[in-house]
């Protein structure tokens, strides 16, 4: 056969046209295009050799070789893949058979030509070449033996040649004839760069002028009994550019309802405990390990931020952007499908090395905590791997699960309570009701756990309930001591309530408080303690705490209240206000102690001269 020359189809003469004439500054992104190619065509001769041993040159090895040419001004990118028949090179290089660049015609369609960006955003294959080549030549030879080799030859205009290459070896080699002011690209330093950025993982040897580049090999598409403890400790201080061990590994490989390739760990520290600011997302999206994004953010929930790996997914098309593959119904489904799986490893961890998660847990609740306010679609999930000391969790911690088979038949809530620490709940007044009662109160003590339990409604069916909130109806336990009349509590109440005046929004009594004989609650709408501190922090002033203040009839000082408020008001009230502060003092809720101290003096005075 000899030398024939064909004109392009309207839509590559199209394309090209853009290609050539774009003002595309990022021309690099074409190495990465010939090297996924070529990867992609080596993947398809090992396929093709696991059920065909005819094969064209059957001991080329399977890599892929590039070589710079300063002198020439030009680079070649070889491969013994599978190579191309002379009717596939029409087809593969003549028309546009894929949808990435389908798609970026209509783009340009929409948006008017002059859209230089439009080239990064869906790349453009084999023809992205033109961007830095005034011709570009692809000698070529399928894996069929009965097959010729062939050379392929264009200037990207407006059509190309095919002619006879006896002695094309099996597989394609890739000349690109470079232009003027190009010459970057005929640099071997300037290659290896670009090669480092995108193609580390690709799972066939790269050599640049006859020196292997890519080290690390795609160990994520390995199975799993196939990658040693040392090769993932590697790995990960590779990807993470870390110098740590993994505290977790998490590899795992789906075909539906994608398909996936997942290596993931969880490093031995939290960066942010250090105070180092916020971790970017770390884990990078390839497509048939090809590098699309090293910090696609988009790709799982921000509150893994501190996960680090790869995630590598075919179903993706190669060429997509970031912006355009951040927002895709693709990206969102494989966050889902991660972060779920993700979840269900850490939930496994919980029960099968509990030591091991408790240490993690340690460490990283606070982005579990951020999930749960962040994604209700997690929440569930996310809420059962919180853990907590409790009253009744003796100093261990437990889950809300355990929570729950520990609650007695009928109680629909799980109560908490939030403080500085688990001894001032165990000291404040709101703990005894419920202790009295049997009923266990779980202790949150970080200053994130308000805006998180603010965010929980319910788990498996069960109400979140604060322990100190106002509106809670506790069964009444018969404790010690004879309760007020209900005439004279009637009354205390009435004279506390215009005694305290602005200082409270209302008195009750319940049978709630055991050993106190008052505690003050925060209103259903009020800022909470932890609320108030938060705010105070952040140099917002905030106005005094108005509480609901309620009272234990049983109490001594409560009986003993109600005569003095008879007797000797002016003390009856030093001791209203001294019980009030005393108990806006337990809950965290006292911003202003210079008068009780002048009050406690006056008590102590009246005291001394009885
Ligand atoms: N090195 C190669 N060896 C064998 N065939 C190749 C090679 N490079 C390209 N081809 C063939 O040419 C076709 C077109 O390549 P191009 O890069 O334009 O798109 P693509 O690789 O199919 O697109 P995508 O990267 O979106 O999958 C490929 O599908 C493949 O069949």
């Amino acid at each position: 056969m000899s030398k024939e020359t064909q004109s392009f189809q309207a839509e590559v003469r199209q394309l090209l046209d853009i290609v050539i004439h774009s003002i595309y500054t990022d021309k690099e992104i074409f190495v990465r295009e010939l090297v996924s190619n070529a990867s992609d065509a080596l993947e398809k001769l090992r396929l093709l050799q696991l059920k065909d041993n005819n094969i064209y040159q059957a001991d080329l090895p399977l890599e892929i070789n590039i070589t710079t040419d300063e002198e020439n001004n030009t680079l070649t990118i070889a491969d013994h893949g599978i190579g191309m028949t002379h009717a596939e090179l029409v087809q593969n290089l003549g028309t546009i058979a894929h949808s990435g660049t389908k798609a970026f015609l209509e783009q340009i369609k929409e948006q008017g030509e002059n859209n230089a960006d439009v080239i990064g955003k869906f790349g453009v294959g084999f023809y992205s070449s033109f961007m830095a080549a005034s011709e570009v030549e692809v000698f070529t030879r399928s894996s069929d033996p009965a097959a010729d080799g062939h050379v392929w030859t264009s200037d990207g205009a407006s059509g190309y040649s095919i002619d006879d290459a006896a002695d094309a070896e099996r597989g394609s080699k890739m000349v690109l004839k470079l232009k003027e002011g190009m010459e970057e690209f005929a640099k071997a330093d300037r290659i290896k760069a670009i090669l480092e950025k995108y193609s580390n993982f690709v799972s066939f040897p790269i050599n640049l002028n006859g020196e292997r580049v890519n080290t690390v090999e795609a160990i994520w598409l390995k199975s799993k009994k196939d990658v040693t403890e040392e090769q993932y400790e590697e790995f990960y201080k590779f990807v993470a550019h870390a110098w740590d061990k993994p505290r977790g590994t998490m590899h795992f490989s789906a075909d539906a309802p994608l398909s996936i390739h997942a290596l993931l760990f969880i490093p031995e520290e939290n960066q942010e405990q250090f105070g180092m600011g916020q971790m970017e997302a770390g884990v990078s999206l390839y497509c048939r390990k090809v590098l699309i994004d090293s910090k696609p953010e988009k790709l799982l929930p921000d509150w893994l931020r501190f996960l680090r790996g790869v995630i590598d997914s075919e179903d993706l098309p190669l060429s997509i952007s970031r912006e355009a593959m951040q927002d895709s119904a693709l990206i969102k489904k494989l966050n889902t499908l991660i972060t779920k799986r993700f979840l269900k490893f850490l939930d496994r961890q919980a029960k099968n090395e509990t030591e091991k998660y408790l240490e993690f847990y340690q460490k990283f609740s606070r982005f579990l905590k951020e999930g749960i306010a962040t994604s209700p679609e997690h929440q569930e999930q996310l809420v059962s791997l919180l853990r907590f000391e409790s009253s009744m969790s003796d100093g261990e911690k437990s889950s809300f699960a355990e929570y729950i088979d520990r609650a007695k038949d009928g109680q629909e809530e799980i109560y908490y309570l939030l403080g500085s620490s688990k001894d001032a709940i165990e000291q404040g007044p709101y703990l005894e009701a419920f202790k009295a009662r049997g009923i266990e109160v779980a202790y949150f003590t970080e200053p994130v756990d308000q805006y998180v339990l603010d965010s929980i409604f319910e788990f498996k069916g069960k109400k979140f309930v604060a322990a100190n909130s106002s509106d809670i109806e506790l069964e009444d336990v018969v404790s010690e001591g004879e309760a007020l009349s209900e005439a004279d509590e009637t009354k205390l109440k009435d004279w506390l309530k215009s005694t305290l005046g602005e200082r409270i929004e209302n008195v009750n009594s319940s049978g709630r408080l055991v050993d106190s004989p008052v505690a003050a609650l925060t209103p259903k709408e009020a800022p909470n303690a932890q609320m108030r501190a938060m705010m105070q922090a952040m140099g917002q002033p905030m106005p005094e705490s108005k509480v609901e203040l309620e009272i234990n009839p049983r109490h001594s000082v409560i009986h003993g209240l109600a005569k003095l408020a008879e007797s000797d008001s002016e003390t009856a009230e030093l001791v209203a206000q001294q019980l009030t502060d005393n108990a806006m003092l337990a809950a965290g809720l006292l911003d202003n102690t210079h008068e009780m101290t002048e009050r406690i003096n006056k008590l102590l005075e009246k005291v001394v001269q009885k």
